[in-house]
């Protein structure tokens, strides 16, 4: 069966979320020393960009590699090769099971499964097999930590949750009140939530930043400006600069907006009956947030398809409040999270980019800005040329 940590909810939920996040703060989780396990790949990513030589590249596959190998190393403990056939098909299997265009519908309408009884014209079964096989990839990896776990010596959160379920074994054998915990059927599920959730989400959104660059040179000549005035042009851009930068954070904010790679969140079940603006909505319904209205809001983001980072900005330059209407990863007690390794990734990534290169389409035309959309909203497959400035 799969749980994970995204789909369970009420005791189960709480205690998978509440022991992941610990766990994952434990090994660099939005602290300041995830920044040097970033800044490494970034290293490996622009060595790719540098093999090109200024020749039309189609980086998403490189993308998607470089960000999963920093979840990778805080939840298996360690990176891959980019030539790494092991690598290469979990990141190949994703993408597939993510970009299948019908797999939303089907999580909000789950009856339809049951259209993949009489034929598969919604790709469901393919679905279900993809997660079989990704599941059986994340058990093989489990194996391995388990035939060399070593409680004194925790190395990644694979050993963290072994640990935390080894220790509530215990408890329990010895207390005849039994608690929801960490259990070892759901680590498959919880460490194929984070792999999926940590590769897809950010490199989907420096693909969607890269596009808006290349389709508004301005803005990309006013990022460059910027870092290499705040920065200097040979210095890669640190952690420590951000505060210092407020256009490059004001377009990682425009990509998060228009990029919008969630436009629906994820599906939520009402625990109770209640009535929102006069409708009923009864316990058991399943509610679908939408994102995407939220993001376009007119009233706050005036002529909302444009592209347009100026909008976080006040007369001086600074950052005005106006950022912090960007949802892009939910509200509540189910906020994403993910978001503050999301917003470093993008800031490291994107700057190390933008220092060295500038970014110009392939031939005459800037690549299409329609994305399309699976479970996440992600750009349709483009090359560019990234170019010394
Ligand atoms: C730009 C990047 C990202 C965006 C826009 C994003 C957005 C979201 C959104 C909208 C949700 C649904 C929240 C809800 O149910 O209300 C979510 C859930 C989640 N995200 Fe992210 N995310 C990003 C990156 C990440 C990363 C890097 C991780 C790495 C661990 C992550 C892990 C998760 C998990 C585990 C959940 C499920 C949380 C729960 O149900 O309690 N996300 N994310």
């Amino acid at each position: 069966m799969y749980i994970g940590i995204a789909a369970p909810s009420g005791a189960l939920w709480k205690a998978q979320r509440t022991f992941t996040i610990n766990a994952l703060r434990h090994f660099g989780f939005g602290k300041r020393n995830m920044e040097s396990k970033i800044l490494e790949e970034v290293e490996f990513f622009m060595e790719v960009l540098e093999s090109k030589k200024g020749r039309p590249v189609n980086i998403e596959t490189s993308v998607r590699e470089a960000v999963s190998n920093i979840i990778c190393s805080i939840v298996f403990g360690k990176r891959f090769n980019y030539d790494d056939k092991i690598f290469q098909k979990l990141i190949k299997d994703l993408e597939e099971l993510l970009s299948n265009p019908y797999l939303p519908m089907v999580n909000w309408i789950p009856y339809l499964h049951y259209v993949s009884y009489i034929s598969d014209v919604l790709g469901t079964q393919k679905c279900i097999d993809l997660v079989k096989d990704l599941k059986a990839q994340m058990a093989n990896i489990i194996e391995e930590h388990k035939r060399t776990f070593d409680e004194d010596d925790l190395r990644d959160f694979i050993d963290a949750y072994l640990l935390e379920w080894k220790n509530h074994t215990r408890e329990n054998e010895n207390n005849s009140q039994k608690y929801v915990s960490p259990s070892e059927d759901n680590l498959e599920g919880v460490v194929l939530d984070l792999f999926g959730a940590g590769t897809d989400t950010t490199a989907s959104s420096i693909l969607w930043a890269i596009i808006y660059l290349v389709n508004n040179p301005d803005v990309q000549e006013k990022l460059r400006n910027e870092l290499t005035e705040v920065v200097g042009p040979n210095r890669q851009p640190l952690l420590n600069d951000r505060n210092n930068l407020p256009y490059c954070e004001s377009v990682i904010t425009e990509t998060l907006r228009l990029g919008n790679i969630i436009p629906f969140s994820l599906p939520h079940t009402v625990t109770e009956d209640f009535v929102l603006n006069n409708y009923r909505i009864p316990k058991g319904s399943i509610v679908i947030p939408n994102i995407n209205a939220t993001l376009h809001e007119e009233n706050i983001f005036p002529d909302s398809n444009n592209f347009d980072p100026s909008r976080y900005l006040d007369d001086n330059g600074k950052l005005n409040k106006s950022r912090e209407n960007v949802m892009s990863f939910s509200l509540g007690r189910r906020v994403c999270p993910g978001e503050s390794l999301a917003r470093m990734e993008l800031f490291l990534f994107l700057t190390a980019i933008v220092t060295r290169y500038k970014i110009l389409p392939e031939g005459q035309l800037p690549p299409n800005i329609e994305g399309k959309l699976g479970i996440t909203y992600s750009p349709t497959p483009y090359s560019v040329r990234f170019v010394d400035w």
